[in-house]
């Protein structure tokens, strides 16, 4: 028999671990304040595993709005890139992540969206119009396509990508208004300073028409850049961008594209409370006024260009004036019989008729079928699609994706785990 353990020290010797404190361990440091919105908002626009596709052209100023560039892939050219960065215009939820870098389908609509565009420069007249259609329907992306071609056409592009109305930037009272009008300081420091960014070389060339010197000390010879800079604090952020929209409605001004994400926020009452408690309707933040007095057709772009607005259908809020004033519109442009309200509907609003009556409304629905193959072609190519790409997929893909829904169809074919 094995002699027995008498003593613990027989036993094999455990190796004692140290804990030796190590010198370079960084500590983990809490995210500071702003840095996980950041985070969660910040956008990749390549992916280093997706193939490189060659052979497709750039979107050009003068080529964009022709009628040949229908139903074809392009680059957005890198300088374009950042301009569309600084303007907010790419989004999380879209799909720029999963290919090396953007490219964008010039779709129909968006082609003849761009002719009118290209039409308002002659006319002298902006044109005013409405973007709306199924989710996912690609809205939003029309508008990045508006926005590059005014930024490829030297245009100034202006554009509010985020809910103003939800309460969640700093609100102040604007004195001797009746009914009482709001800014929001922090948020139009910021616009000031995107749209600087993204117009630079523009406002760089362009001198002041009017005397701002009360305002921002600026001398003779100052130009639109200098305007925009001028600001450095929020309390001044509102008069200054008040200005430079005063500044770019003077006749002899490059045309203005003023663009806006999500219509019904902005055409509803606020989360904001006046002082005595009061709601206040989103037509009274300043800045939300001055979009749809632009896009009403009250304030003019006597160089042309457009005022547009995309819709966001997300189905949680119903929103029955401007339901009914789009459906109106639309029945009215195609001559079908206009649509009556609701007789037991008590919650019609007649400001979003007055701020939509003058807008054209253009519909986004699915991608022809063709429009669909050039698309998945371009998938394929980059090494994103699921499976292998003939006209029964294309068919099969078109149809799972609602008819062509760009972002339904994404869903249904490309390789990625977030969908
Ligand atoms: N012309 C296009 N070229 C390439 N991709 C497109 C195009 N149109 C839409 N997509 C893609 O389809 C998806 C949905 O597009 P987008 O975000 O513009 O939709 P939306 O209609 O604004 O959506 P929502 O209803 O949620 O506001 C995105 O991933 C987008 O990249």
């Amino acid at each position: 028999a094995p002699p027995a353990v008498k003593n613990r020290k027989d036993l094999p010797k455990k190796t004692k671990k140290t804990y030796k404190k190590k010198q370079n361990i960084v500590p983990v440091k809490k995210p500071g304040p702003g840095e996980r919105k950041a985070f969660r908002k910040r956008i990749q626009l390549s992916n280093n595993s997706a193939l490189p596709v060659t052979g497709i052209e750039n979107l050009e100023a003068q080529t964009m709005a022709k009628s040949e560039s229908s139903g074809k892939m392009f680059a957005i050219p890198d300088q374009v890139v950042d301009q569309l960065r600084a303007l907010e215009a790419f989004k999380t939820t879209q799909t720029w992540n999963l290919f090396r870098k953007p490219h964008v389908l010039m779709r129909k609509e968006t082609v003849e969206l761009l002719s009118k565009l290209e039409a308002s420069v002659e006319k002298k007249e902006a044109l005013k119009c409405v973007l709306t259609g199924s989710r996912l329907s690609g809205k939003s992306l029309t508008l990045l396509q508006a926005m590059s071609y005014a930024l490829l056409n030297e245009w100034v592009v202006i554009h509010i990508p985020e809910d103003l109305t939800n309460g969640n930037t700093e609100f102040s009272p604007v004195p001797d208004t009746e009914p009482m009008q709001f800014t929001q300081p922090v948020y139009c420091l910021k616009l000031l300073q995107n749209i600087y960014k993204a117009n630079k070389a523009v406002l760089e060339k362009l001198p002041l028409k009017k005397d701002w010197s009360r305002l921002t000390g600026l001398k003779q010879g100052a130009t639109l850049a200098d305007l925009a800079l001028s600001a450095k604090e929020s309390e001044f952020a509102w008069p200054t961008l008040s200005a430079l929209w005063t500044e770019l409605t003077q006749p002899g001004q490059p045309p203005v594209l003023f663009a806006l994400d999500g219509l019904a926020h902005i055409n509803k009452v606020s989360e904001y409370r006046d002082p005595s408690f009061n709601s206040v309707h989103a037509h009274e933040l300043v800045l939300v006024r001055t979009f749809i007095d632009a896009l009403s057709g009250k304030t003019k772009l006597p160089n042309g260009g457009a005022v547009i607005a995309a819709t966001s259908e997300n189905n949680t809020h119903y929103h029955p004036s401007q339901e009914l004033v789009l459906s109106q519109l639309e029945a009215g442009q195609a001559g079908r019989e206009v649509p009556k309200p609701n007789a037991y509907e008590r919650k019609y609003d007649d400001r979003v008729y007055d701020a939509l009556k003058n807008s054209q409304v253009i519909r986004l629905e699915g991608v022809s079928k063709d429009e669909a193959r050039v698309l998945m072609e371009y998938w394929g190519a980059s090494g994103m699609l699921r499976s292998v790409l003939d006209s029964r997929a294309v068919a099969e893909k078109w149809a799972l994706g609602g008819h062509g829904i760009v972002g339904e169809m994404e869903r249904a074919s490309l390789m990625t785990m977030r969908m």
